[in-house]
C-alpha cells in the first residue's frame, strides 16, 4: 500500500514537495483554498517529471496519487506525513497546526516548511507539541537536496528519527539542527548575501544583473561543490585556515560590508530592483526560467554525481538505493530502465551518438553483474573488455524520455561473451536503438584474453541457452 503525504498549502513550496512525494512513489494529499492550486500544482510537477528523474541512472518508483481535497480535516486524516507550507505569519501557521492535530495520526509527522520561525515558536499553541518540526526546504523542493530539520527539547526522539528516514529515502539531506535559531542555519547565511544585494542596488553600485553575474561567474560555482570553509582553506594556501584567518579576519572590521543595517524598502527601492530585473530576465515567463533553473542544477548535480561529491555523493547513494529492472524470468535481461538526461542531448536537439554508446555499456556492466562479473570479479583480477560493437540508430531519443534496454545474450562460449542490446521507448515500445558487442574475458594482470572462472562461464552459458530458446527477434 502506498505511503500518504498531506501537503496544507500548496503554492510555490507545497507545490515543490508534492512533486517531491508524488515522483518516490507517494500518494498526496493537498489542501490549498486557492481556486488556482490545482493548475499551479500541475505546472510544478510538470516541470519535476521533467527534471528529478534525470538525475538517476534507474527509473524512479510509479508515481503515486494526487488528489485535492475540500477540507483539512480530509487531507491529513490518516496520513503519515504532514507537510505544512502555508504563508509565513506565525498566527496563521498555529491555527493550522491546532486543525491539523484534531484530525491527524498523533503518530505522522507534522514538518513545517517556514523559513524563519522556530520550532519552539510553532508549537506554542499545539495540543502535541511534540509532533512538529521544522522541515525548511529549498526551492526547487523537487530538486535540492537540504532540508533543515530543526527540533526542539519537546520533540519526540522517535518521530525525529522516523523523519530523518523519510526525507533519505526521499532523496534528501535532512541537516538537523538540535539548537533552533530564527532562521536556521542557510536562511542567516542567505540572508546576510540578500542585504549587502540590497544595498549595492539601494546605493546605485550595481545593477541585480551585475550582482547575479559577481555570483554565478565565481563563488556560486564553488559553493555548489565545497561550501564556505572548505573553500577558503584553499585560499589560505598552503598555511591553511589559520593563515587564511590571520589574512583576512581583520578585514571584517574593515568598513567592507553594511553589516546589519538593512536599507528601507521604499517603493522607489522595489520599484528599482523590479524593473532592473524585467530588464534582465522579464524576456522569460516564470516557467521558462524554471525550466533553466532545472535543467542547470541536474547539469551540475550530475557532475558532481561523477565526481562522487557535495550533492553528488548523496545522489549517487540514493541511487544505488532505487530498485533495479525486474525482467520475467523467462525473457530477455532488462538492462536499463532510465530517464534521458539533459547533459545526454548534443546541438541536433536528440541523444548524442555517444550516449548510446553510454548507455549500452551501462547495459553490459548489468549483464556482467548479473554473471558474477561485477566489481569484486574485477578486483580478483579478471574481467571482460569490448572489443567490437554495431550500433544501430533507429530513431530519435529524447531528453526527460524514459527508456529500457532488454539484453540477450547470443554467444557465450570460452572467452566469447556476445550481447545483443536493444533500446525502446518505454512510453510506447518503439525500437530506438541497438547494439551488437562483443566482449572478450581477460586477466587483468596480462591484459590479455583468457578463460573465465567455470563458475562464471556456466552463468554465461546458461544465460545464452535459456535466451536461444526466446522467441526470435522482430524489427519492429
Ligand atoms: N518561496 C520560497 O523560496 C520558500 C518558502 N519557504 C516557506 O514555505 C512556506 C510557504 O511559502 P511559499 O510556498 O513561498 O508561499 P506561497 O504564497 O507560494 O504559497 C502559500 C500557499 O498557502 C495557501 N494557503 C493560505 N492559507 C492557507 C490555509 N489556511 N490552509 C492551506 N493553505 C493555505 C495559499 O493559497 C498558497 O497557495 C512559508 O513558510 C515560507 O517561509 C521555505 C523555503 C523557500
Ligand atoms: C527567501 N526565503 C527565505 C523564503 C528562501 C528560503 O527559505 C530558502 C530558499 O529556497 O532559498
Amino acid at each position: 500500500m502506498s505511503r500518504v503525504a498531506a501537503i496544507i498549502g500548496g503554492g510555490v513550496i507545497g507545490g515543490g514537495w508534492a512533486a517531491r512525494f508524488l515522483l518516490n512513489g507517494w500518494d498526496v494529499r493537498v489542501f490549498d483554498p486557492d481556486p488556482q492550486a490545482a493548475r499551479k500544482i500541475g505546472e510544478v510537477l510538470d516541470n519535476a517529471r521533467h527534471a528529478l528523474p534525470m538525475l538517476y541512472d534507474v527509473a524512479l518508483p510509479d508515481e503515486g496519487r494526487l488528489s485535492f481535497c475540500p477540507t483539512m480535516s480530509e487531507t491529513v486524516a490518516g496520513a503519515e506525513w504532514i507537510q505544512e507550507s502555508v504563508p509565513e505569519r506565525l498566527a496563521l501557521k498555529r491555527k493550522v497546526f491546532q486543525t491539523i492535530q484534531e484530525h491527524c495520526d498523533p503518530g505522522a509527522v507534522i514538518g513545517s516548511s517556514t523559513s524563519g520561525f522556530k520550532p519552539s515558536e510553532l508549537q506554542g499553541c499545539a495540543t502535541r507539541a511534540e509532533q512538529i518540526v521544522v522541515t525548511h526546504p529549498f526551492n526547487p523542493v523537487y530538486l535540492l537536496p537540504l532540508v533543515e530539520l530543526v527540533t526542539s527539547p519537546a520533540n519526540d526522539a522517535g518521530l525525529v528519527a522516523r523523519a530523518q528516514d523519510t526525507l533519505t529515502a526521499l532523496g534528501l539531506y535532512p541537516l538537523h539542527l538540535t539548537q533552533e535559531i530564527d532562521a536556521h542555519i542557510a536562511d542567516r547565511l542567505l540572508e546576510a548575501v540578500w542585504r549587502e544585494a540590497l544595498w549595492l542596488v539601494h546605493d546605485g553600485i550595481a545593477t541585480t544583473a551585475e550582482i547575479d553575474d559577481a555570483i554565478r561567474m565565481g563563488f556560486g560555482l564553488r559553493w555548489a561543490q565545497m561550501g564556505l570553509f572548505e573553500t577558503y582553506r584553499i585560499a589560505g594556501g598552503e598555511a591553511g585556515m589559520k593563515h587564511f584567518i590571520d589574512q583576512f579576519g581583520p578585514a571584517l572590521a574593515w568598513p567592507w560590508t553594511k553589516l546589519m543595517d538593512v536599507p528601507d524598502m521604499t517603493d522607489a527601492l522595489a520599484q528599482r530592483i523590479a524593473d532592473q530585473s524585467d530588464a534582465q530576465s522579464g524576456h522569460l515567463s516564470i516557467r521558462q526560467l524554471e525550466r533553466k533553473r532545472d535543467n542547470n542544477l541536474i547539469a551540475m548535480m550530475r557532475a558532481l554525481r561523477q565526481q562522487g561529491n557535495a550533492a553528488g555523493r548523496l545522489i549517487n547513494t540514493h541511487n544505488a538505493q532505487l530498485p533495479r529492472p525486474a525482467a520475467a524470468p523467462d525473457g530477455p535481461l532488462i538492462t536499463q530502465d532510465r530517464v534521458i538526461p539533459v547533459d545526454w542531448t548534443d546541438r541536433n536537439g536528440h541523444m548524442n551518438e555517444g550516449r548510446y554508446g553510454q548507455i549500452f555499456s551501462d547495459a553490459a556492466d548489468a549483464v556482467l553483474d548479473r554473471i558474477g562479473a561485477g566489481p569484486d570479479y574485477i578486483a580478483a583480477g579478471h574481467s571482460y573488455f569490448t572489443v567490437e560493437t554495431g550500433l544501430r540508430f533507429l530513431a530519435e531519443t529524447h531528453a526527460g524520455e524514459r527508456v529500457e534496454v532488454q539484453t540477450r545474450i547470443t554467444q557465450g562460449t570460452g572467452k566469447k561473451l556476445r550481447c545483443w542490446h536493444e533500446m525502446r521507448r518505454k512510453a510506447d515500445g518503439t525500437r530506438l536503438a541497438t547494439c551488437d558487442q562483443l566482449m572478450i574475458h581477460v586477466g587483468l594482470d596480462t591484459r590479455r584474453s583468457c578463460d573465465p572462472r567455470p563458475d562464471i562461464l556456466a552463468k554465461v552459458e546458461a544465460l545464452a541457452a535459456a535466451h536461444q530458446r526466446l522467441a526470435p527477434l522482430t524489427s519492429g
